[in-house]
């Protein structure tokens, strides 16, 4: 569950990125964030896993207020919420394997574990096969795949994902899309940054809009309601 209360968020530089959140997410649910270039959504998902400390209010997220968190009671938290972005963001020296295994040695899983694991969420996400290939081998879309399976190793109840199609061709996105439908469809959250209106209004999901850092609506199976 996550809950926002009268979330607000400045930068240092004086721009107001949110201007007063309230929403509540429940567990298992998908849903997609929308809204124009600079409304405020990175800055709402930067806010539930701890990279940024709203400027006012609670961020609660199962049953915990995590603005009251110490720095080092962060990393602990995170394990909890898994990350796919953009840009992949995959160690490029590191094999498909090793950069999953990674997630899990760093929070000290056993190796008869992570070797069970790593096979595991390979398997789900179609890559068994190109476990020994390096990134730089790898299309965009199996790319974007290994970092979705590296993102649920340790099985967060959570998962964000911030235009985790932006960098990929239609007929891919789509592929992602349904790797995260069967990703929610075994009870873990879903919050998803898009500018894909196609996906949106394809694959019908609760919708966000975030506007100059308000929520200007939220809908039970909504429209992505920009034109681009
Ligand atoms: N680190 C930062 N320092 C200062 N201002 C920032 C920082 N990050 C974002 N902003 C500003 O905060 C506002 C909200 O940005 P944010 O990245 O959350 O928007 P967004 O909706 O995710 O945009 P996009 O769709 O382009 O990714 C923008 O005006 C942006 O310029």
């Amino acid at each position: 569950m996550i809950e926002m209360q009268e979330v607000y968020m400045t930068y240092p530089n004086g721009v107001v990125a949110l201007n007063g959140i309230d929403v509540k997410i429940g567990q298992g649910e998908f849903v997609y964030i929308v809204g124009p270039s600079g409304a405020g959504k990175s800055t709402f998902t930067k806010l539930l896993i701890r990279e940024e400390l709203p400027t006012n209010g609670a961020v609660t997220v199962n049953n915990k207020n995590i603005t009251e968190l110490k720095w080092k009671e962060v990393p602990y938290f995170r394990r909890n919420i898994g990350v796919v972005y953009q840009d992949f963001r995959l160690l490029p020296k590191l094999t498909v394997y090793e950069n999953i295994a990674f997630a899990m040695e760093v929070i000290e899983e056993t190796p008869k574990n992570i070797r069970k694991r790593v096979m595991s969420v390979l398997e789900q996400v179609g890559l068994k096969n190109k476990a020994r290939f390096i990134p730089d081998e790898l299309s965009g879309g199996e790319q974007q795949r290994v970092a979705i399976a590296r993102a649920i190793v340790n099985r967060p109840s959570i998962l964000i994902a911030d235009e985790p199609t932006g960098n990929l061709d239609p007929e891919t996105s789509w592929e992602i899309m349904q790797i995260l439908e069967e990703i929610n469809a075994s009870g873990t959250t879903i919050l998803m940054a898009t500018h894909s209106k196609e996906i949106v209004n394809t694959i019908k999901k609760r919708v966000i809009a975030v506007e100059d850092g308000t929520i200007v609506r939220d809908e039970h199976r909504g429209e992505y309601g920009y034109e681009i």
